[in-house]
């Protein structure tokens, strides 16, 4: 049993400061939020993520998790310190690191004796010697020494809890080996292998990763939009290239886009730290331009299906960036549903758990409904851009007959061709050849 204290509430310090105290560690997570805090001491979890409500009660009742906003006391109180305050994107795309360094300075003034200090949050190589000297130069006791240690965080929102508890793997840097070797040791009771390296290593292997599987996507996107114009089928392609096992049939589907509240920025900040390095790292960029780009092909096939939008009715099944999240950054919803209002449309969307959320930061005139079948009640066309187990399983049939016409963009390439052309649907999805009719307007011109 270890005496932990996380810096942050967010994703990252609630999941693994729960997980830590769910293997039997005391955990303090702390938060300079006063409303999150609050939430989390009468037992609400202000973030939607399966079964970790319950996990922070059961650890909450059996004290062993503890929530403060004192952040110098759970300092004081703890032998290790976890960093995992937010590194947001700046406006130039830097890693905004002034939460990291808030949380180094804080650590300093409350340093009452040996810790070790780890870094969870995502952060530019060269950060933990930074730690170090803002903790160095802000150290309440001059006697108080302490050691610094990189262990990034991989988890996925949405299935963050299993991540967590079976990681792939955990890695950790530092040049103490001493401190390296506990915090390994830490990582005992969860069934993963153990990477030990520097700590800039260590920085690099977070970066490198995030940007290896945001190209991997990219690359798909890439191959889809060629597929769709030679006639081929990138379901079909991803899945006879994931076959061979040097390339893995993971993060290979095809569709709108990488979102969400690390890929985007962690692509930035990369591209960042390369230039500073001397070094272009143009595939990187390519990478970034294609994922923007790749957002607005719904909209394109909207517009091929439709004609022009104004006036039309769209119905919008999915705003979250995936499934199981309720997390909005960097949605590709927030750049379609702005589009689709721009273009003179009405938009009546639907997400089971993000329409809050999404209602703050969409446009007003976004109506939401309350399930998939009210929402694409009288629409001249239904777009999917999240693939909830509830889109992917909603009666096509019905949607059929609910819909004043029966057009669905896919985003996410939810359903088979063959299905949607056996239901009688016009379908465009990412990749594939479009089923039915591409443009009731343009033909009845035509006629
Ligand atoms: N969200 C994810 O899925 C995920 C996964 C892996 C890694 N990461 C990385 O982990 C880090 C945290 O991400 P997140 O999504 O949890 O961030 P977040 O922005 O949701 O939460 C960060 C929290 O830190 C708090 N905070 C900021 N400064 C503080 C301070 N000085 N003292 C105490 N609390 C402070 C904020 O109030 C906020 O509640 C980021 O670097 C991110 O890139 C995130
Ligand atoms: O084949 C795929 C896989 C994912 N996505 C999209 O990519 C984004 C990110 O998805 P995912 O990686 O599942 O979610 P995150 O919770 O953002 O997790 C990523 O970012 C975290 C924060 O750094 C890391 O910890 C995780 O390892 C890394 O997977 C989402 O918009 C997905 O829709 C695709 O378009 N195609």
């Amino acid at each position: 049993m270890r005496n932990i204290t996380v810096i942050g509430t967010g994703y990252v310090g609630l999941v693994s400061g729960s997980c830590f105290a769910e293997v039997g560690n005391r955990v303090i997570c702390c938060d300079v939020d006063e409303r999150k805090i609050n939430l989390l001491q009468s037992g609400v979890v202000p973030i939607y993520e399966p079964g970790l409500e319950e996990m922070v009660a059961r650890n909450k009742e059996q004290g062993r998790l503890h929530f403060t906003t004192d952040v110098g006391a759970a300092i004081e109180a703890s032998d290790i310190v976890y960093i995992a305050v937010g590194t947001p994107m700046s406006e130039t795309g830097e890693a905004d690191m002034r939460y990291v360094m808030s949380a180094a300075k804080k650590v300093g003034e409350h340093l009452n004796g040996y810790k070790i200090i780890v870094n969870k949050s995502t952060v530019p190589v060269g950060t933990g010697e930074l730690v170090r000297e803002v903790v160095q130069a802000n150290k309440m006791a001059p006697w108080a020494t302490f050691d610094v240690v990189s262990n990034p965080e991989f988890l996925r929102e949405g299935s963050a809890l299993s991540d967590c508890m079976n990681m792939d793997r955990a890695v950790v840097g530092s040049d103490s080996f001493a401190a390296a070797k506990e915090i390994a040791e830490l990582h005992a009771p969860f069934n993963t292998r153990v990477f030990m390296t520097d700590l800039e290593s260590a920085e690099m292997i977070k970066y490198a990763a995030n940007t290896f599987l945001a190209t991997k996507i990219s690359f798909i996107n890439a191959i889809a939009n060629i597929c769709e114009r030679v006639g081929a089928n990138v379901s079909d392609v991803a899945e006879g290239m994931g076959m061979d096992s040097r390339i893995g049939g993971k993060f290979l589907q095809a569709g709108i886009g990488y979102g969400g509240s690390c890929f985007p920025k962690d692509t930035y900040a990369l591209a960042h730290i390369a230039d500073k390095s001397g070094y272009e790292f143009e595939l990187l960029k390519s990478v970034i331009r294609t994922n923007q780009k790749q957002r607005m092909l719904v909209v394109d096939k909207l517009r091929e299906a439709l004609g022009s939008l104004s006036g039309k009715r769209i119905a919008v099944l999915g705003l979250a960036f995936k499934p199981n999240t309720d997390d909005m950054r960097e949605a590709p919803s927030l750049t379609i549903v702005p589009e689709l209002i721009r273009a003179g449309a009405s938009v009546r969307a639907y997400d089971p758990i993000a329409s809050d959320a999404a209602s703050r930061l969409l446009p007003s005139e976004v109506l939401y409904a309350d399930s998939v079948e009210a929402t694409v009640t009288g629409c001249d066309a239904c777009v999917i851009l999240t693939e909830w187990s509830e889109v992917m399983s909603m009666s096509l049939a019905q949607v059929r007959t609910l819909l004043a016409r029966p057009i669905i963009i896919d985003g996410r390439n939810c359903f088979g061709l063959e299905e949607m052309e056996r239901e009688g649907f016009i379908y465009h999805s990412i990749g594939r050849r479009p089923i039915g009719a591409v443009n009731d307007e343009r033909q009845s011109v035509n006629f």
